[in-house]
Formats: structure tokens, sequence, C-alpha cells
């Protein structure tokens, strides 16, 4: 959350070749803190994603009293669970650093504890939407404070009693639904959220994993409070929001072929893969097998002729940190690419809509942002200077294009990559992208 001023400088072309293993995933590394920090006995994680996102979570928990050892460098973490109503009341504001995730499954759990705790975040952080989590947790009891335009900091007050409801969501949230189902684990009750399209289930997974019932009837997921968490063993796989660079690098990059390894398939997050495919991706599944409760393969890429398409709406949530890239992927494409149906890009670290057209305009292509989507007549990228606006995938997004531009892109405000994928210059360099930093 320093080197405010990093820099990526990327040289045109090249090719993606070899094998890799990106790093694992952030939001099933989130929640194995929570619920291991929750349940009774040991949690041993491997494979930890140790991005500045997730150790704000490991911390968070550290500072309300559990003992947490590591993460070594390859990712293994003890977590000694303290139960339930095991957390003590932290002496310092919980830092939530750049993390929606954390800040708003946070929401949903301290809202059942005994004391009260005030969550932080950065700027980005600071001005994303939390009524979202704040409003139906009132309406289950919960007393939490935030700005006016309700907004980071908030206060959630301890002590409250909770009462499961019944929650037809709004948007298609994963971390909406996540937040309500963890406080549902204090309330009295039954907790049921209703989700408008499917969104990714890791939180149903793991709770089960930890040995709590939870029911998923179609789109209606439920649990009743009052249960207990046992602890397991959680091996998490690599990242397929951090994949999908790679899989639209070499996509895009003549010549390329790219084994990205043991990657999370979990059917609630392969909406890149779907969407590529439909643009005509040469994509591989190999060695498709199930980790800890999730199925997990290799990704075979090859360098294919993609053209434009219109993006089924049923796969905006199935896909939605992956748009960035795949907006590079629409620039490259033989035609036009329509997005609709994906106004939640305009909430995320930044307005991703408007944030990516901004850049590939820089770079030389058509790209017309919409009320929920993008237009983008695929052409030749040219090269140029963009900003991420300190959007991890914005700027992840625009390095790959360097693949498919005719001169270099700088690319400015690059030091939150750590969030989700620290080691990814080096891994790029390795795979064979041409990039340098500078700034730090
Ligand atoms: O639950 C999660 O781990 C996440 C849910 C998604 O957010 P929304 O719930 O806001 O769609 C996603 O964008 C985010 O990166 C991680
Ligand atoms: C939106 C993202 O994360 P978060 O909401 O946790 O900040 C992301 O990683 O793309």
């Amino acid at each position: 959350m320093s080197h405010q001023n990093l820099r990526f400088l990327v040289q045109p072309g090249g090719k993606l070749t070899g094998r890799i293993r990106v790093p694992g995933d952030k939001s099933i590394s989130h929640r194995s803190i929570m619920l291991g920090s929750l349940a009774e006995g040991i949690t041993q994680v491997s494979g930890f994603l140790q991005g500045e996102d997730c150790l704000c979570t490991l911390q968070a928990f550290r500072t309300m009293g559990v003992q947490i050892e590591g993460p070594s460098e390859d990712g293994n973490l003890t977590i000694h669970g303290v139960g339930l109503r095991g957390l003590t009341a932290p002496d310092t504001d919980l830092e939530m650093g750049n993390s929606g995730t954390s800040m708003r499954l946070m929401s949903g759990l301290m809202s059942g504890q005994t004391f009260d705790v005030r969550m932080t975040g950065d700027s980005s952080l600071s001005k994303r939407p939390m009524k979202r989590v704040t409003v139906p947790l009132a309406l289950m009891g919960a007393r939490i404070d935030a700005t006016e335009q309700g907004t980071p900091p908030l206060e959630v007050h301890g002590g409250s009693t909770l009462k499961g409801i019944h929650y037809a969501m709004p948007m298609a949230s994963a971390q909406v639904k996540s937040a309500l189902l963890l406080a549902g684990l204090y309330a009295e009750g039954e907790t049921s959220v209703t989700e408008p399209a499917p969104t990714r289930d890791h939180t149903e997974r793991m709770l089960r994993g930890f040995g709590y019932t939870v029911h998923t009837e179609g789109n209606r997921i439920s649990l009743e409070g009052g249960g207990k968490l046992t602890a397991t063993a959680i091996d998490v796989p690599s990242d397929i929001s951090s994949a999908a660079f790679f899989m639209v690098g070499a996509s895009i990059a003549e010549g390329s072929d790219l084994m990205i390894e043991h990657v999370g398939m979990n059917p609630t997050r392969t909406g890149v893969i779907d969407i590529l495919r439909l643009m005509g991706a040469n994509l591989e599944l190999l060695n498709l097998r199930e980790v800890g409760g999730e199925p997990v393969a290799d990704i075979r890429v090859r360098s294919a002729k993609l053209q434009g398409i219109r993006i089924p709406e049923e796969l905006v949530p199935l896909a939605i940190d992956e748009f960035p890239v795949l907006f590079v992927a629409a620039s490259c494409a033989t035609g036009e690419t329509v997005l609709t149906g994906a106004e939640e890009l305009r909430v995320k670290e930044s307005d991703r809509i408007q944030v990516m057209a901004d850049g590939l305009q820089a770079c030389g292509i058509q790209a017309q942002p919409t009320p929920d989507g993008i237009i983008i007549q695929g052409g030749q990228l040219s090269g140029g200077h963009v900003t991420s606006h300190n959007d991890h995938r914005i700027a992840m997004s625009f390095a790959i294009a360097g693949l498919g531009a005719t001169s270099p892109i700088l690319i400015h405000d690059c030091a939150t990559v750590n969030t989700s994928f620290p080691g990814f210059v080096t891994l790029a360099q390795q795979a064979g992208l041409g990039i340098t930093t500078d700034g730090e």
C-alpha cells in the first residue's frame, strides 16, 4: 500500500510459453482465515494467498486474539481456532486496506460479537458502497454506523441479538450473501438469501467443510444459527482470476503455448473460460481433480484468432473480476464485443468500465462505455500511457495488453497488484512478457 508510484513498462509483442502456477485463490484464502479462526480446533491451510488483501483479514483475527502461525513461504498456515464466541475485543481499528471482501464479510461476522469494532479502508475502499450489507444486517438486528454516504469507516456495535431474515438480494453479490450467512451463524432461527443469479459459493462450500449444515435449493441458500464449526484442512487452489491474465495473454500473443497449473475450477468462477471459448480461444482443461472440496485443473492455452461476441448476461457474475482483461481480449478480436448487465463493475476498486474505456482509447481502441457495460471494436492496440487508478486488475490487464500492442505501454499506479497477485511481474517475465518496473 506504500510505493504508490510503482509503474509498469511493457514492451510490445512476445509470446507466453512454459508452465506456471499463479498464487492461491483470494476468496478462499479470506474465508479460510475467518472460518478457521471461529472453528473449534486447529485448521491447517496450504496454498494461502499472501496478498495484502488476505493479510488484512489475517491481521484482523490476530488483533482479536487468534493465534495464527505463518504464512510460511509456500503459504502454509496453522490457525488455532477459538470457537464462534472466542474472539476478544481488538485494541485498535481493524484495517481492511483495499479489500471489499474483508470489509463486507467481516461486517456480518462482527455483528454477532459482544464487543465494538471499527473497520477502516484505503482511499479506494473508503469510496465503496457498504449499504448493501449494512441495510440487510440492520434488518437482522445489527447496529452498524457508516458515513452519510454509506461508505467506510464502519463501526459495528457488539451485543446485538440477531434474528434470521429471508432476504432477496437486489444485486448478484457473493459478498452480500456471505455477510448475511456469516451473521446468520449468530442469529436466532433461519437466515436465507435468494440470489438474482448464481454467485461464487465458496462460503457455502467452506461452511460445509467445517461441518456446518447449509441448504442450497435453486437460488436460495439458508442456514440455522447456533451451530458450531469444526476445524479442518484447507488446500487453496490457484486463483482463476489471476490465471485469467495469462489465459488472455497466451490467447492474443501469436505462437503462445502456456500451461497454467492447479487452477480452481469452481463452476461459479469459470465464466472467463466460457466467454473466451465463445470468442474462439483454444483452452484445454487437463487433469481435472477435486482438492479439498473444490474442483481443480491445469489449463493449456494456445494462441487463437479471437472474434467479438455479445457476452451472455448470465455469465457476468461468474466472470465478474475478469472483465478488465476480457476487454483486452475484445480489443484484439475481430469485430465488436458487447457487454451488458455489468453495472457492478462500476463499484469495484475503481469504476472498471470507465477506467478500462479510458485506457483502451489511449491505446487506440474504440471502447464506448454504457451505463451497464461497454462496446468494444476489435482493432490494433497501439501502446501509450495509462493509469490503473490504483486498481490491481486494471494494472495487470494493461500489462497483458502489451502482448498485442505495436509500441510500449506505460502503466501508472501499479502497487496495488500486491493485493491479489504478489510476484506478478516475475512470473509474467518468466512466461515471456517484456515487463519492467520503476518508481518503487
Ligand atoms: O466474495 C468474494 O470473495 C468476492 C465477490 C465479488 O464481489 P461482489 O460480491 O461485490 O460481486 C468479487 O468481485 C470479489 O473480488 C470477491
Ligand atoms: C473486486 C475485487 O476485490 P474486493 O471486492 O475484495 O476488493 C477484486 O479482487 O477484483
